[in-house]
């Protein structure tokens, strides 16, 4: 290690003050613009008047008290500084003495500087202007002034009770007599928080869409009071659309420039997420001109997509952050961590007719956004005046249900075989269903699969093309175009946010594989993709469904009595209960099902040419009438009404700006078992133990 040289005109607050030595390539010369990831700063700062040694090291910021310490020779009074040379861990990873503050890098969501401390305060300039202003290679760079470092991060409260997904906003003001210091911890900081990461992405420009109209009709306020502040302080340029009318989201996606714009974000129910997400799907087909209707495999948007819940149940925001508040929401924006989530194709007989993000529901969910859609004007409270309706006037749905059950390679798979994170709390390899939380490795394990395959089928086209080129001119076997071909490359790593290129999923040849067939008479059918929870059902209607596996579980719940129908809703309303333990319900794992109902179909062969029978309008639906025989979908809260239904899921198809729930788990008392195996599981991976 050698030392750099103090900067000219500065002060230093102390005689121990100092840059630190410390490039890993040997640069022993000052230079604020050379630093690079791996150096490390190492300077004395004043924080409430107090002084502290901080540290900037990979991606950690750590402060320690400097306190006054028994000298051990009494001629020298000296303080005492951090540890000389953190000790590193295996992975890298450092250890600092307990009382040391450590804050990583991907929760800091600005870092200013100014003269004085309310200068330092000010949301930054916007993000262009700041790189340009870091002097990086353009010419001398004007003499600092700023003593005031202030730097904004985020902190999720792991021991709150109550809410222990969500993230509040925390600040440190730092203070340095020497600005050319400050200057130096400043442009460090600001390289670091936008050096590219495969999993990291901070947003620098943003399109907002703002719903109006759904839940509480407060989504502008809501905007306006929480999260348009959060956007400011890390200096994001959003441009906000607030919708007029239904569908405006997916029209304006499909039809107007993007190139602008790192992401899309909206604020909004789970109607409006289902908007943004269709439209971006379509766009992107358009854009590779694939027939929409019927096409061959699934592309990947380009941008990643920020969910603000401002909706009536807010399922999707809700299973993604293990919270609906706002702001947490807005923070992760912020932070730019995302992660893929799974996307249904919703089709019928004869095309594609949506995605859905959360559930696709037949029955009693069916019956309720079709009937509270009357009721609008109730706000929120539609849901339970339209749930005790068609609750109570539910006589069950004959269906029949065709699915690949999902053989679950994850469970069998090896341990050696599958990659591990540290910080896991996911179960693998255990006969459990697990629950998806952040750093989820059956997600992660899902995605590294998806990578292998699309550079497997990247290669396979590669060589086929190559092949016909050489020998047809214009190949007539092969069935990927140029344009399909390209969206198969695997994503290079690292860079700029790398997007999954292709659905594989899509492109599965299904022909060989065994399908299931189920019968009956159902109170409810449910695709889920999501997990479904809300703050009124905290583990959601489908505790075990992953954001990112590329499964779905499609769960029936049969038709049987009244006070049944209760002990399902029950169950699924707790953080207690799981719907696998009740008799009357089925869970299948799989990527895809096909539905038909029996209602008017007799024993004719089952066709997927699609349906015709008729739907009773939605103003008759649960009314004890004939008419009942047939309910409708519900898909992401918007009422479907074709009865022949293809749900398939699509892995990791959108990145959104998420990091999975994190675990709810009071302490066990000693001596207690957990009551389901379930939440056994759950408090082996609490995330909220550490
Ligand atoms: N200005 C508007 N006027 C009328 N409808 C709108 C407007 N903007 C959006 N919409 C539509 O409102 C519908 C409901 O919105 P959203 O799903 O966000 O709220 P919600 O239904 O109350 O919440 P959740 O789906 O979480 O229960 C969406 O289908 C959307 O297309």
């Amino acid at each position: 290690m050698t030392q750099t040289k103090q900067p000219a005109g500065g002060s230093s607050t102390s005689a121990s003050d100092f840059i630190a030595p410390i490039s890993s390539t040997g640069d022993s010369k000052f230079n604020p613009c050379s630093a690079s990831a791996h150096d490390v700063l190492l300077n004395n700062f004043q924080l409430k008047k107090k002084s502290y040694r901080v540290l900037l090291h990979g991606q950690q910021l750590v402060w320690e008290r400097l306190q006054k310490i028994k000298p051990p020779h009494p001629t020298s009074d000296t303080k005492a500084p951090l540890p000389a040379d953190s000790p590193s861990q295996p992975g890298g990873a450092c250890l600092y003495s307990p009382q040391s503050h450590v804050l990583h890098l991907d929760d800091v969501i600005s870092v200013r500087s100014g003269d004085t401390k309310v200068a330092s305060l000010k949301p930054p300039p916007p993000p262009s202007s700041n790189r340009s202003s870091s002097g990086s290679g353009e010419g001398v760079p004007a003499k600092p002034t700023s003593q005031y470092l202030t730097i904004n991060y985020a902190l999720r409260l792991s021991k709150s009770q109550t809410d222990c997904n969500r993230w509040e906003l925390r600040r440190l003001t730092f203070f340095n007599s020497d600005p050319y210091i400050v200057r130096q911890w400043d442009q460090e900081l600001q390289i670091r928080l936008y050096s590219p990461s495969p999993t990291r992405m901070r947003v620098r420009r943003l399109l907002v869409f703002i719903n109006p109209y759904g839940g509480r009709k407060a989504g502008a306020q809501t905007y306006e009071r929480h999260v348009r502040p959060i956007f400011q302080l890390a200096g994001v340029d959003a441009t906000c659309i607030t919708t007029q009318r239904a569908n405006q989201v997916r029209d304006i996606l499909l039809s107007h420039d993007l190139g602008v714009y790192d992401a899309v974000c909206c604020v909004g129910g789970d109607g409006t997420v289902a908007e943004v997400i269709n439209g971006l799907l379509f766009r992107r087909m358009r854009e590779l001109e694939l027939d929409e209707q019927r096409p061959p495999y699934i592309p990947r948007p380009a941008l990643p997509v920020g969910v603000i819940p401002a909706g009536s149940t807010d399922t999707i925001a809700y299973s993604m952050h293990g919270t609906a508040d706002v702001r947490t929401a807005a923070i992760h924006v912020i932070l730019g961590q995302h992660r893929g989530l799974d996307v249904c194709s919703v089709s019928n007989g004869q095309s594609l007719l949506r995605f859905c993000a959360s559930v696709l529901s037949y029955g009693y969910l069916g019956d309720v956004a079709a009937q509270s859609e009357n009721y609008r004007w109730m706000g929120p409270r539609r849901y339970e005046y339209s749930g005790v309706k068609a609750f109570l006037s539910n006589r069950g749905y004959e269906a029949e249900l065709r699915l690949l059950e999902e053989p679950d390679h994850l469970l069998t798979t090896p341990m050696e075989e599958v990659p591990q994170s540290p910080d896991s709390v996911c179960s693998l390899g255990e006969s459990l269903p697990s629950v998806c939380y952040a750093n989820c490795q059956r997600c992660s394990f899902a995605s590294s699969i998806q990578e292998q395959q699309s550079t497997l089928l990247f290669q396979e086209e590669s060589r086929k093309s190559q092949l016909s080129l050489r020998e047809q001119p214009e190949p007539e076997d092969s069935h990927l175009t140029a344009n399909e071909s390209a969206l198969l490359r695997p994503r290079p790593r690292p860079g700029n946010l790398q997007l999954p290129t292709g659905s594989i999923s899509s492109m599965r040849n299904l022909a060989n594989e065994q399908w299931k067939v189920v019968r009956g008479n159902f109170f409810m059918i449910c695709g889920a993709n999501i997990t479904c929870a809300c703050a009124r059902s905290p583990n959601g209607i489908s505790r075990y469904s992953h954001l990112g596996d590329g499964c779905l579980d499609l769960i029936l719940v049969k038709k049987t009595s009244l006070l049944n129908n209760v002990r399902f809703l029950l169950n699924t309303a707790g953080r207690s209960g799981d719907i696998r333990n009740l008799p009357f319900v089925e869970v299948y794992r799989t990527r895809k099902f096909q539905f038909r109902t029996l209602a008017a179909a007799g024993d004719e062969e089952y066709s997927l040419a699609g349906s015709c029978q008729p739907i009773s309008p939605p103003g008759e639906m649960g009314a004890s009438s004939p008419s009942t025989e047939f309910s409708s979908w519900n898909c992401d809260g918007e009422v479907v009404t074709d009865l022949d239904i293809t749900m398939r899921s699509h892995c990791q198809l959108i990145e959104v700006f998420m990091r999975g729930p994190h675990s709810y788990s009071k302490p066990l008392k000693s001596g207690t078992t957990p009551s389901t195996p379930a939440s056994s599981s759950d408090n082996v991976y609490c995330c909220c133990k550490d």
